[in-house]
């Protein structure tokens, strides 16, 4: 039998091969048509293209290397795939954003339908849809609306600080309660419980398998292979689609559950629930015409359920990215609680009124956005038609990756750019200067980031308060000998850090009574 299956196998890579192969000329005989020439890139090999020279985990390591060899635009060929790869600020400014006409749309990703992802806007293609859903969610999420939710985002930051204080170990779990809790009362206002939220279990039940499989480096293998999804259970490779099914039913869960306890406490006349944004676009679907309903009501759940999953694992790397430069640059550390000691004083906490009056602290959330930046790669978008760009001609179909984290390493812009040194975004009068990595790091056009402004008030809010009130620093042994360690980072289409040892206490001046106030605090 295993012999029947893996003849088959090899015949349907061979059909798929050769799809590969007719493409490859296709483009190619494209390509002498128009007579301008392609981008520079590595020579593909055959049938593979660059494939096997493209690292399969930190693929940005390879496209930043390719662009130090080839320039800011790199053209590569992955098997069937022609991608572009831009590694420069002013040629994503050029292509994604002056030309988001263009440049609006992603690439079709084998995994997205399979896995129940396709709830995800974020990486629908660009057209009606699409457009209603970043509408709905754009209304609760732009600059003038995100602002009302500044209170709810410190106090959460405090919750934060009592959880750590409590059980500093557990940082990361921490960190993942405080970015569901923000978005969770953003979107459904519904408060999750410290611990063992039922919401929040569904929700990192559905997002932590599902989100490895959403990279186009990923799902190339579903694409070359779709037969995969169809082979029966009992067969080898069979488990592809039995995970693809419980992602689904888990993604669904997750959408529905919030979702269905909006609805109820509206029915139920309670207040709760009345100023989310899954509540708020429900009242206003009652004045719209039965047959727009449906749409309307599916676009908002996949608006809601897209913050979710947006939010929930960026967030988290942030506050991860941020504690291990205090943990590896405690110099850092002790400046920025004394901008806050001296601007704000001991006996309050910053709010959102001191940020203008911190620029140390500014300073630290930029180069926390660009020393590990959490979405190396961004999002893929793809060219919607031909274009002609300084003399290189991009075929229609071309993926378009972005490649942040070759900007954050450009040595001319970031000397020694590995390092963590906020006083790059200081200038000699101790004012900010005007490179801020927020300008590139949440993507360009009209498919950048709609949850930016909410994403760095939640990381300003936490990292504000996490200086005002704790020491961060290495950790240490029984003998008292600090535990040295190399950071280690997860990859994927969000990177983070994989848990390090850290020691995280309260500040000397803050009393164990003012924690405890904390706790039932209404702030
Ligand atoms: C914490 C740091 C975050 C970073 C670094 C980040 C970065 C990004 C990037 C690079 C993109 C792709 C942009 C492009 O295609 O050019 C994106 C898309 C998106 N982000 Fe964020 N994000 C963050 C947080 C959030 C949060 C908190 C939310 C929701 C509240 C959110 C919602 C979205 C949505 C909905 C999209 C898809 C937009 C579309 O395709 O139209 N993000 N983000």
């Amino acid at each position: 039998m295993a012999l029947t299956v893996d003849r088959h196998l090899a015949i349907l890579a061979g059909i798929s091969l050769s799809f590969v192969a007719v493409k490859a000329l296709k483009g190619f005989i494209k390509k002498r048509q128009n007579n301008v020439p392609l981008p520079p890139g590595p020579v593909p090999l055959p049938l593979l293209g660059s494939i096997l020279s493209i690292d399969a985990y930190e693929p940005w390591l390879t496209y930043t290397e390719w662009g130090a060899v080839y320039g800011d635009l790199v053209f590569v060929r992955s098997l069937d795939e022609e991608m572009v790869v831009i590694n420069s600020q002013h040629i994503a400014e050029a292509l994604l954003d002056k030309r988001s006409r263009m440049y609006s749309d992603r690439p079709y990703l084998a995994t997205l339908e399979p896995y129940g992802l396709s709830i995800n806007f974020g990486f629908i293609a660009y057209g009606d849809e699409w457009r209603l859903c970043r509408r709905l969610f754009h209304q609760t999420f732009r600059p003038e609306s995100a602002a009302k939710f500044r209170p709810m985002q410190i106090k959460r930051a405090r919750e934060i600080i009592v959880n750590l204080v409590d059980d500093p170990e557990s940082y990361h779990d921490h960190f993942a309660t405080f970015s569901l809790s923000v978005v969770m009362s953003t979107v459904y206002d519904y408060n999750i419980s410290a611990r063992d939220d039922p919401m929040v279990q569904t929700v990192i039940k559905a997002l932590v398998p599902g989100l490895t499989v959403l990279s186009p480096e990923r799902a190339l293998m579903l694409k070359t292979f779709p037969f995969l999804l169809k082979v029966p259970d009992w067969c080898w490779g069979s488990s592809i689609k039995r995970t693809a099914r419980g992602s689904t039913e888990r993604i669904n869960k997750m959408a529905d559950m919030p979702f269905r306890y909006v609805q109820q406490h509206m029915a139920d006349g309670s207040s709760l629930a009345q100023s989310s944004m899954v509540a708020e676009n429900l009242q206003r679907m009652e004045t719209q015409e039965e047959a727009f309903k449906p749409a309307f009501e599916n676009a908002l759940k996949k608006a809601a359920t897209t913050a979710i999953i947006a939010s929930y694992e960026s967030s988290v790397a942030t506050l991860m990215v941020f504690v291990l430069a205090m943990v590896l640059y405690p110099e850092v550390q002790k400046r920025a609680q004394a901008e806050i000691d001296s601007v704000v004083g001991k006996e309050r906490l910053p709010t959102f009124e001191d940020r203008a009056s911190l620029p140390y602290i500014e300073a630290v959330l930029r180069e926390t956005w660009r020393w590990q930046p959490v979405a190396p790669l961004g999002v893929a978008h793809t060219a919607s038609s031909d274009d002609v760009y300084d003399g290189y001609f991009i075929p229609k179909g071309t993926i378009i990756t972005y490649n942040t984290w070759g900007i954050t390493r450009d040595e001319k812009r970031y000397p020694d750019a590995s390092s963590f040194i906020p006083e790059r975004f200081i200038d000699s009068d101790g004012a900010l200067t005007s490179d801020d990595p927020a300008q590139y790091i949440f993507g360009l056009g009209r498919r950048a980031c709609p949850g930016r402004y909410n994403a760095d008030s939640s990381a300003w809010a936490a990292i504000a308060t996490m200086l005002a009130t704790l020491d961060i620093s290495p950790a240490k042994d029984d003998q008292g000998k600090v535990i040295s360690f190399t950071p280690e980072f997860i990859p994927g289409l969000v990177r983070l850090p994989a848990n390090f040892p850290c020691s995280i206490s309260a500040r000397s001046h803050i009393h164990p009574d003012t924690v405890d106030s904390w706790r039932t605090a209404e702030f």
